[in-house]
């Protein structure tokens, strides 16, 4: 898990991520859009398997075409390191879903 960052850490690694923004200083947030409800579905099953293998669990949100994800180290009571190699994973599954996004 390691130790929080600092405000500066974390806006170093902001400057390297699309579309994420910290809430109440310790949240990460982004929201991902779908052509398709079930591309949202399995967009979230995507996100599933990482968060197992990491460790690692989102708050997840499912509108219709629109999957929010919300991201802290609830164990160390703020953003860590794993939570910034967890978004990265997040995106990647986007980046190679296939074309159920919005054009
Ligand atoms: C017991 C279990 O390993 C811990 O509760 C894990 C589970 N997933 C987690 N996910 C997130 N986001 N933060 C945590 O501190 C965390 N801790």
């Amino acid at each position: 898990m390691g130790s929080r960052l600092t405000t500066e850490e974390v806006k170093a690694r902001l400057s390297s991520l699309e579309g994420w923004t910290v809430e109440e200083g310790k949240w990460l947030v982004k929201k991902y859009r779908f052509s398709f409800f079930t591309g949202s579905i399995a967009f979230v099953n995507r996100i599933a398997d990482i968060a197992e293998a990491m460790n690692h669990h989102p708050m997840i949100a499912i509108d219709y075409r629109m999957v929010t994800l919300r991201l802290t180290s609830w164990n160390a009571g703020g953003l860590t390191e794993l939570d910034f190699a967890s978004v990265v994973r997040y995106d990647e599954a986007y980046a190679g879903s296939a074309d159920d996004r919005t054009p």
